[in-house]
Protein backbone atom coordinates (compact mmCIF):
# COMPACT_ATOMS: atom_id res chain seq x y z
CA UNK A 1 0.00 0.00 0.00
CA UNK A 2 0.80 3.66 -0.44
CA UNK A 3 2.87 4.86 2.88
CA UNK A 4 1.94 8.23 2.39
CA UNK A 5 -1.38 8.69 0.91
CA UNK A 6 -3.10 11.39 -0.10
CA UNK A 7 -6.53 12.11 1.84
CA UNK A 8 -8.98 13.56 0.53
CA UNK A 9 -11.79 15.19 1.98
CA UNK A 10 -15.16 15.57 -0.28
CA UNK A 11 -15.97 18.92 0.99
CA UNK A 12 -14.21 22.15 1.06
CA UNK A 13 -15.80 23.10 4.59
CA UNK A 14 -12.97 24.05 6.50
CA UNK A 15 -14.48 22.58 9.38
CA UNK A 16 -14.48 19.01 8.04
CA UNK A 17 -11.20 19.43 6.72
CA UNK A 18 -9.44 20.68 9.94
CA UNK A 19 -11.04 17.73 11.47
CA UNK A 20 -8.99 15.30 9.08
CA UNK A 21 -6.01 17.57 9.55
CA UNK A 22 -6.26 17.08 13.19
CA UNK A 23 -6.22 13.48 13.36
CA UNK A 24 -3.33 12.90 10.87
CA UNK A 25 0.33 13.69 11.30
CA UNK A 26 1.17 16.69 8.91
CA UNK A 27 3.26 14.65 6.87
CA UNK A 28 0.25 13.15 5.08
CA UNK A 29 -1.47 15.49 2.91
CA UNK A 30 -4.85 16.45 3.26
CA UNK A 31 -6.89 18.84 0.62
CA UNK A 32 -10.55 19.13 0.06
CA UNK A 33 -12.88 19.39 -2.93
CA UNK A 34 -16.41 19.20 -4.14
CA UNK A 35 -18.06 16.14 -4.63
CA UNK A 36 -21.38 15.38 -5.83
CA UNK A 37 -23.86 13.20 -4.34
CA UNK A 38 -27.29 11.95 -4.48
CA UNK A 39 -28.76 12.32 -1.51
CA UNK A 40 -30.32 15.84 -0.72
CA UNK A 41 -28.54 18.79 0.45
CA UNK A 42 -30.15 18.91 3.69
CA UNK A 43 -30.41 15.08 4.44
CA UNK A 44 -33.35 14.27 7.06
CA UNK A 45 -32.52 11.41 8.62
CA UNK A 46 -29.73 8.83 9.77
CA UNK A 47 -30.20 6.84 6.81
CA UNK A 48 -29.27 9.85 4.12
CA UNK A 49 -26.91 11.25 6.11
CA UNK A 50 -24.75 8.10 6.48
CA UNK A 51 -25.18 7.74 2.67
CA UNK A 52 -24.11 11.19 2.01
CA UNK A 53 -20.91 10.65 3.94
CA UNK A 54 -20.34 6.87 1.79
CA UNK A 55 -20.99 8.78 -1.48
CA UNK A 56 -18.13 11.56 -0.54
CA UNK A 57 -15.68 9.05 0.63
CA UNK A 58 -16.44 7.03 -2.71
CA UNK A 59 -16.33 9.95 -4.72
CA UNK A 60 -12.72 10.85 -3.03
CA UNK A 61 -10.66 7.56 -3.21
CA UNK A 62 -8.68 6.65 -6.31
CA UNK A 63 -5.77 4.62 -6.50
CA UNK A 64 -4.51 4.27 -3.34
CA UNK A 65 -5.12 7.47 -2.04
CA UNK A 66 -7.68 7.78 0.83
CA UNK A 67 -11.33 9.49 0.53
CA UNK A 68 -13.22 11.09 3.59
CA UNK A 69 -16.63 12.47 3.95
CA UNK A 70 -18.23 13.86 6.46
CA UNK A 71 -22.01 14.37 6.29
CA UNK A 72 -24.32 16.62 8.43
CA UNK A 73 -27.79 15.91 8.90
CA UNK A 74 -30.83 16.21 10.50
CA UNK A 75 -32.98 13.26 12.07
CA UNK A 76 -36.53 12.77 14.37
CA UNK A 77 -36.08 10.32 17.32
CA UNK A 78 -39.58 10.04 18.89
CA UNK A 79 -41.04 13.39 17.64
CA UNK A 80 -37.78 15.18 18.64
CA UNK A 81 -35.34 16.86 16.07
CA UNK A 82 -31.79 16.12 16.59
CA UNK A 83 -28.72 17.13 14.91
CA UNK A 84 -26.37 14.13 13.52
CA UNK A 85 -23.67 13.51 11.67
CA UNK A 86 -21.56 10.81 9.72
CA UNK A 87 -18.55 9.84 8.74
CA UNK A 88 -17.26 7.40 6.55
CA UNK A 89 -13.07 6.61 4.87
CA UNK A 90 -12.40 4.79 1.66
CA UNK A 91 -9.25 3.41 1.65
CA UNK A 92 -9.42 1.99 -2.13
CA UNK A 93 -10.16 -1.69 -0.40
CA UNK A 94 -12.55 -0.52 2.38
CA UNK A 95 -15.25 1.52 3.38
CA UNK A 96 -15.51 2.29 6.99
CA UNK A 97 -18.39 4.24 9.32
CA UNK A 98 -18.85 5.35 11.74
CA UNK A 99 -21.08 8.32 13.35
CA UNK A 100 -20.93 11.46 15.82
CA UNK A 101 -22.68 12.87 18.50
CA UNK A 102 -26.37 13.39 18.47
CA UNK A 103 -27.92 16.90 19.89
CA UNK A 104 -31.18 17.95 19.98
CA UNK A 105 -32.26 20.85 18.15
CA UNK A 106 -35.50 23.14 18.78
CA UNK A 107 -38.37 22.30 18.40
CA UNK A 108 -39.55 25.40 15.60
CA UNK A 109 -36.32 24.49 13.51
CA UNK A 110 -38.77 21.47 12.05
CA UNK A 111 -40.88 24.33 10.59
CA UNK A 112 -38.32 25.93 8.17
CA UNK A 113 -36.48 22.28 7.69
CA UNK A 114 -39.62 20.97 6.20
CA UNK A 115 -40.62 23.82 4.36
CA UNK A 116 -37.03 23.17 2.15
CA UNK A 117 -34.78 25.84 4.66
CA UNK A 118 -31.21 24.30 4.91
CA UNK A 119 -29.97 23.81 8.69
CA UNK A 120 -27.14 26.41 8.06
CA UNK A 121 -29.53 29.40 7.15
CA UNK A 122 -31.50 28.35 9.75
CA UNK A 123 -28.30 28.54 12.37
CA UNK A 124 -27.18 32.03 11.01
CA UNK A 125 -31.16 33.80 11.03
CA UNK A 126 -31.10 31.85 14.69
CA UNK A 127 -27.78 33.63 15.65
CA UNK A 128 -28.13 36.96 13.34
CA UNK A 129 -24.69 35.95 11.64
CA UNK A 130 -23.27 34.49 8.85
CA UNK A 131 -21.28 31.32 7.92
CA UNK A 132 -22.05 29.49 11.37
CA UNK A 133 -21.89 26.18 9.62
CA UNK A 134 -18.18 27.00 8.75
CA UNK A 135 -17.45 28.39 12.11
CA UNK A 136 -18.52 26.63 15.48
CA UNK A 137 -22.04 25.09 13.64
CA UNK A 138 -24.97 24.34 15.65
CA UNK A 139 -23.56 21.78 17.65
CA UNK A 140 -20.89 24.77 19.51
CA UNK A 141 -23.84 27.25 19.53
CA UNK A 142 -26.12 24.76 21.16
CA UNK A 143 -22.89 23.61 23.82
CA UNK A 144 -22.25 27.03 24.47
CA UNK A 145 -19.06 26.64 22.34
CA UNK A 146 -17.87 23.35 24.25
CA UNK A 147 -18.03 20.90 20.93
CA UNK A 148 -17.46 22.50 17.96
CA UNK A 149 -18.52 21.42 14.56
CA UNK A 150 -14.33 20.86 13.77
CA UNK A 151 -13.98 18.55 17.38
CA UNK A 152 -17.65 16.57 16.37
CA UNK A 153 -16.28 15.93 13.04
CA UNK A 154 -12.33 14.87 14.61
CA UNK A 155 -13.91 12.61 17.14
CA UNK A 156 -15.66 10.62 13.71
CA UNK A 157 -12.37 10.83 12.11
CA UNK A 158 -10.97 9.59 15.03
CA UNK A 159 -13.64 6.31 15.19
CA UNK A 160 -12.82 6.39 11.67
CA UNK A 161 -9.16 6.03 11.79
CA UNK A 162 -8.96 3.77 14.26
CA UNK A 163 -11.12 1.21 12.62
CA UNK A 164 -8.57 1.28 9.33
CA UNK A 165 -5.55 0.74 11.92
CA UNK A 166 -7.46 -2.05 13.50
CA UNK A 167 -8.98 -4.05 10.42
CA UNK A 168 -5.66 -3.82 8.70
CA UNK A 169 -3.91 -5.23 11.52
CA UNK A 170 -6.18 -8.81 11.00
O1 LIG B 1 -19.95 22.03 1.87
P1 LIG B 1 -20.46 20.85 2.60
O2 LIG B 1 -19.45 19.80 2.83
O3 LIG B 1 -21.71 20.28 1.99
O4 LIG B 1 -20.78 21.36 4.08
P2 LIG B 1 -22.13 21.83 4.75
O5 LIG B 1 -21.81 22.89 5.74
O6 LIG B 1 -23.20 22.08 3.74
O7 LIG B 1 -22.52 20.59 5.65
P3 LIG B 1 -23.37 19.28 5.32
O8 LIG B 1 -23.71 19.23 3.87
O9 LIG B 1 -22.64 18.12 5.91
O10 LIG B 1 -24.67 19.46 6.19
C1 LIG B 1 -25.98 19.39 5.64
C2 LIG B 1 -26.78 20.60 5.99
O11 LIG B 1 -26.91 20.73 7.38
C3 LIG B 1 -26.26 21.93 7.81
N1 LIG B 1 -25.54 21.65 9.03
C4 LIG B 1 -25.15 20.45 9.44
N2 LIG B 1 -24.53 20.54 10.60
C5 LIG B 1 -24.53 21.84 10.91
C6 LIG B 1 -24.04 22.57 11.97
O12 LIG B 1 -23.41 21.98 13.00
N3 LIG B 1 -24.21 23.89 11.96
C7 LIG B 1 -24.85 24.50 10.95
N4 LIG B 1 -25.35 23.86 9.91
C8 LIG B 1 -25.18 22.56 9.90
C9 LIG B 1 -25.33 22.28 6.69
O13 LIG B 1 -24.91 23.58 6.66
C10 LIG B 1 -26.17 21.90 5.51
O14 LIG B 1 -27.20 22.85 5.32
MG1 LIG C 1 -23.79 20.58 2.26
Amino acid sequence: MNPSPLITVGSLNETKINAVRSVYSEALQVIGKPVEVTISEQPMSDQETRQGAIERARACSDEGNWGIGLEGGIMLVDGTLYLCSWGALADGSRVYTASGARLALPEEFLISLREGKELKDIMDDYTSRSGVSHQEGAVGVFTNGMISRTSMFSHIVQLLEGQRQHFRQQ
